[in-house]
């Protein structure tokens, strides 16, 4: 990932690089510089004046450029890997992105992403200290041999201890990591939860001090130890380089009486352990990157994108049929699978068809898996005579407008480009009972704090609008009051039957089955068609389960 990131910020990358590296050498230069104006004599320092003004200047303006460009960068991966990621989660599988959850997600969105970009922080400066500290021994070396052969082996002994420290680290930075994915799902459950909590004081303890505390207390706890672990890395590193200041300064003590050697060493000491120990710090912040970069390569991974398909919008259909479709659910805690199928069943245009069933028999995955959101483990799907493949799946789902009970209400209609789309909205805000409350304008609902029957109300304005031959409604008039589940029956399914759709209505709401064409029927994962007889006397009071037994061939 940080490989196609820095591809993808080529230029402004290199730029960065080649200035972090003017950067050092600037200001090796003016370290030397410095030695030298200090060994020089009283007015032999003056013609120095102007170099070393030119080369802080330079120094400045390469700091600067240096930190502009890493800014860039930083903001610049930012911005691509939540493209990326929202990229595959709106393109992923729907069963894939259930998969991976809404909490990942978001830590890849937020954390990871961060982290991530810190990467493209600490890389110039850790360039800009790796020249100096490089360009310092190099200075070290022109000075005297044997004390850079001894600032060598400091250098060696530092990343060895450093290596043997590193995989610890690790090790307790992922743990974290892979904490940091189920706090977020607890964050959440901190606003979704809010009624329960409130209302449950020894649920809400047990809450906020097992559950959220262990999750806290164990990223908490991953963090600190594995940043400590690299905490007493650099230590060591500072505990070397004061033994090496120490070694240098007895053996030049005992050996040397050179002036201009004395300053130089000394000068370069306290010019290299700033660099040193920034680079002692920075390599931490790689790590993280380099464990974030991991874990959202990961989540791509499980998001994979699925073909795209010709961007056509199909107007209509003469068959769809389910044949021998399958589609299991693995229940991890029971060991358990929950099998839906094998499905056999067809729908042609105009018809108004019931789906029914008991809690838990399937009837919400069976439409998830009819209208293209979950892809069949076995079997297939056919539009009017031809398989569904994964090539055409995108363009498959355009025939369907559906309302799950977990709808979402975009603000926008995000329809495409339509003159009168207010003016059709607003009118059909008025068939449905909320002129009053909301309007449609610039392609915007006015508000969307409305009661949840309203808010489907507005759900079923966005499915009118879209104008697909194919509606599904999951339990739509569960949260509807009597008299608009009348309107909803009775008056807007036969009209939309009337337009020629085909209509597909998941509901307990017996006493309006008789208003179906067909009425299938959904027992423990396994699909019947029921007969259906045309008695209006049973209307408003049996259940028709009680009068329709004959299970025919759903086909
Ligand atoms: N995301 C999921 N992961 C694992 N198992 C699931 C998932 N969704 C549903 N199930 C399982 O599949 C079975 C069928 O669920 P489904 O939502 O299709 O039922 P339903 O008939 O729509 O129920 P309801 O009337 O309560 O909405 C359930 O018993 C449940 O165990």
């Amino acid at each position: 990932m940080l490989a196609r990131l820095i591809q993808q910020t080529r230029p402004v990358f290199y730029a960065a690089m080649v200035l972090s590296v003017l950067n050092g050498v600037a200001n090796v230069g003016l370290v030397s510089l410095i030695n030298e104006i200090l060994n020089a004599d009283g007015a032999a320092r003056y013609p120095w004046l102007w170099g070393f003004a030119a080369i802080a200047i330079v120094a400045l303006g390469l700091q600067v450029g240096t930190r502009i460009l890493s800014e860039r960068l930083t903001h610049g991966s930012q911005a691509s890997i939540r493209s990326r990621v929202a990229e595959h989660a709106s393109n992923a599988r729907y069963q894939h992105l259930e998969k991976v959850g809404e909490a990942r997600i978001r830590t890849a969105l937020t954390d990871y992403c961060h982290d991530v970009a810190e990467f493209f922080v600490s890389l110039p400066v850790m360039l800009t200290n790796g020249i100096v500290v490089v360009g310092c021994m190099l200075y070290m070396l022109s000075l005297s041999w044997p004390i850079f052969l001894l600032a060598c082996l400091t250098l060696l002994l530092g990343s060895a201890g450093y290596h043997l420290v590193h995989m610890r680290a690790i090790k307790h930075l992922h743990v974290a990591a892979t904490e940091q994915e189920r706090l977020f799902g607890h964050f959440d459950s901190l606003t979704a939860g809010a009624k329960e909590l409130r209302l449950h004081r020894h649920k809400r303890e047990l809450f906020s001090q097992q559950v959220l505390g262990n999750s806290i207390e164990t990223v908490r706890r991953g963090k600190t130890t594995g940043m400590s672990v690299f905490a007493l890395a650099s230590g060591w590193g500072r505990f070397l380089i004061f033994a090496f200041i120490g070694l240098v300064l007895f053996l030049l003590a005992a050996n040397n009486d050179q002036e201009r050697v004395m300053t130089g060493i000394a000068l370069l000491f306290l010019f290299m352990i700033n660099p040193l120990e920034v680079l002692l710090l920075s390599i931490p912040r790689a790590n993280m990157a380099k464990i974030a970069a991991g874990k959202i390569e990961a989540i791509c991974d499980e998001l994979k994108m699925e073909e795209a398909s010709a961007s056509v919008t199909p107007t209509g259909f003469h068959k769809i049929a389910m044949h021998g479709v399958i589609h299991r659910y693995f229940h991890e805690q029971s060991d358990e699978f929950f099998t839906l199928g094998p499905v056999n069943v067809s729908f042609r245009p105009g018809e108004l068809v019931f789906l029914v069933g008991g809690n838990g028999s399937g009837k919400t995955t069976l439409a998830k898996l009819l209208i293209g959101l979950y892809v069949p483990e076995d079997g297939q799907i056919e539009l009017d005579g031809k398989v569904v493949s994964h090539a055409s799946r995108d363009e498959y789902r355009q025939l369907f407008s559906a309302i799950f009970s977990d709808f979402h209400l975009f603000e926008r209609l995000l329809e495409s480009p339509r003159v009168d789309l207010d003016e059709a909205g607003n009118r059909l805000l008025t068939k449905l009972h909320l002129q009053h409350k909301v309007q449609i304008k610039d392609g915007a609902f006015t508000t969307r704090a409305l009661s949840q029957g309203q808010r489907k109300r507005l759900a079923l304005v966005v499915a009118y609008l879209e104008d697909r031959p194919f509606l599904l409604f999951d339990e739509w008039a569960a949260d509807q009051d009597p008299a608009f589940k009348d309107v909803f029956y009775r008056e807007l399914l036969p009209e939309l039957k009337a337009q020629g759709k085909t209509v597909v209505v998941i509901s307990h709401d017996d006493r309006y089955f008789h208003l179906a064409d067909r009425l299938l029927k959904m027992e423990d994962g396994q699909l019947r068609e029921m007969a259906l007889e045309a008695d209006s006397a049973l209307d408003q009071t049996e259940p028709v389960m009680t009068r329709a037994e004959g299970a025919a061939s759903v086909q």
